[in-house]
């Protein structure tokens, strides 16, 4: 049967996925999983890009072993935003960044000084993060970056492995759109923004649609992985990208949750939305499979949970993720809130500390203990769903009756039912490993095993487990979520 292979990134962990499918369905293998811990370094945090790569050439090794002659294509999504610079010879310029590296701070005004938000909002139909490439560019410009100075290319983290395992350079759009520095109508480069912000237009090169066959991988690759002449497909290279593709929603319009270390919640459109009451909703226009565009916001997420597991852990304390679950289930309802966004939480270190100082410069209840630390969290996470809903509701002019949720964090379940409940609408929970899915699907289309993405999604419909969380205890949540409302902002 047909093996089609995908590499997913986050920023924590990565896996080499094997999806086998015999067109009617498709089943996935983990076939190597692996760390991806950035590392903070005199001058900024970095990613190991160098190790990354090996564990990537290591996956496709033993996947060559099992499969051999089945695998028909491979393909790389990776967490957003970050990239490598390379000179003309293709050789690296540096570790690549990470984008929790402090050096974004300042940048907003520095850019802003040049071209309001507004304006760059109008063009690119991104709203200012401190997570955008165009922020850590800006913050090498204003720096005189050697490595900026002598760049030839700019290429996007999948951009840049899939240059390493094929040797083509190519910046696949729908990673390229988490820049700030694309054009979400026209999906090419948004150089009068480019040009304004003083980055050198050289090095932002040709831009290819997902799905576009890259070339057979390098001869030395192939030494390595024991099977030459796989395909690399620039799959839908961002994972939000890929999650949504593999989220099998129906109809136009439709509300979709990517639930991992952020929970990302969004409409798949047809079109932009630049209006400026999309940009006061602090709405991203990213862009998507066969040309939609994928209408989001970005919420804190799973990284709360994650950091205070880390923090746990490093205390002594190690606790897994099921016992978390139980214990903020366990814990009395809506003691006190965060905003998962404010900033604060946004860098990594000492999260259950910040969450109980965020509580008590706010005048609520401290939390004590573990469970309620969580609950406080996970209660705020969902709250703030909310927030968004309404937004996209407001935007969209519709009440939407049900959320798509695809995507790891859908495995805690006390959020999932959680989020049912906030928004007061079904969520349909699947498949967990949506990002691979969509990565997948996206590869048999470019191999033409599937006709287009309406057929893909039909075949993961048919393939996997899904949940459904009604909403529950309606007057509680709404009650809690106009206290909620209160503190959003402090
Ligand atoms: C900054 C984040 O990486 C990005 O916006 C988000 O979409 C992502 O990639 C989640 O993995």
């Amino acid at each position: 049967m047909p093996v089609f292979l995908s590499i997913d990134l986050g920023a924590g962990s990565g896996r080499v996925i094997a999806g086998v499918s015999d067109l009617k369905t498709l089943q996935l293998e983990e076939i190597h999983r692996f760390d991806n811990p950035g590392t903070d370094l005199p001058g900024g945090s970095y990613w190991n890009i160098v190790g990354l790569f090996r564990d990537i050439v290591e996956g496709l090794r033993r996947a060559v072993e099992k499969y051999g002659k089945d695998i028909v294509a491979i393909g790389i999504d990776t967490w957003g935003c970050d990239f490598g610079l390379l000179d003309g010879h293709g050789r690296l310029l540096g570790m690549p960044h990470q984008y929790r590296d402090a050096r974004h701070e300042g940048m907003p005004a520095v850019m802003h000084a040049k071209l309001s938000e507004a304006e760059i909002y109008s063009l690119t139909g991104i709203t200012t993060n401190f997570y955008n490439s165009s922020l850590h560019l800006l913050a090498e410009e204003q720096v005189a970056s050697p490595a900026l100075a002598a760049a030839d290319t700019l290429l996007f983290i999948p951009d840049l492995l899939a240059f390493w395992l094929c040797g083509v350079q190519a910046v696949e759009r729908t990673i390229a759109s988490t820049s700030q520095l694309l054009d979400a109508g026209t999906g090419d480069w948004a150089w009068g923004v480019i040009e304004t912000l003083g980055l050198p237009r050289r090095i932002f090169g040709k831009i290819v649609s997902p799905g576009t066959v890259l070339g057979p991988i390098r001869k030395e690759v192939a030494r390595q992985i024991g099977m030459e002449g796989i395909p690399v497909v620039a799959s839908a290279s961002h994972d939000t990208a890929s999650a949504v593709a593999g989220i099998p929603m129906e109809g136009d319009d439709a509300l979709w949750l990517s639930s991992g270390t952020w929970s990302i919640m969004g409409l798949e459109r047809k079109d932009p939305i630049r209006t400026p009451q999309a940009f006061a909703a602090r709405c991203c226009n990213e862009l998507g499979v066969e040309n939609s565009v994928r209408f989001l916001k970005n919420i804190a997420g799973l990284w709360l949970i994650q950091e205070c597991k880390r923090q746990w852990t490093l205390d002594g304390e190690s606790i897994s993720y099921g016992e978390m679950a139980k214990l903020a289930e366990a814990a009395p309802a809506f003691t006190a809130f965060i905003d998962p966004d404010d900033p604060v939480f946004a860098a990594p270190g000492e999260m259950p500390t910040k969450i109980r100082a965020w509580c008590e410069r706010t005048g609520q209840a401290v939390p004590k203990d573990k469970g309620t630390i969580l609950r406080v969290a996970s209660e705020s996470l969902a709250l703030k769903y909310r927030v968004v809903f309404e937004n996209f509701c407001a935007l969209a002019d519709k009440r939407f009756e049900q959320l798509h949720a695809g995507g790891g964090g859908i495995q805690n379940a006390f959020l999932a039912q959680a989020t049912a409940d906030a928004l007061g609408i079904d969520v349909i929970a699947g498949p967990i490993e949506a990002t691979s899915c969509g990565n997948i699907v996206v590869q048999m289309i470019a191999t033409g095993h599937l006709p287009d993405l309406a057929a893909a999604r039909h075949l993961i419909r048919e393939s996997f487990e899904f949940q459904n969380y009604a909403p529950k205890n309606g007057d509680e949540w709404q009650g809690a979520y106009e206290r909620f409302k209160a503190f959003i902002g402090r």
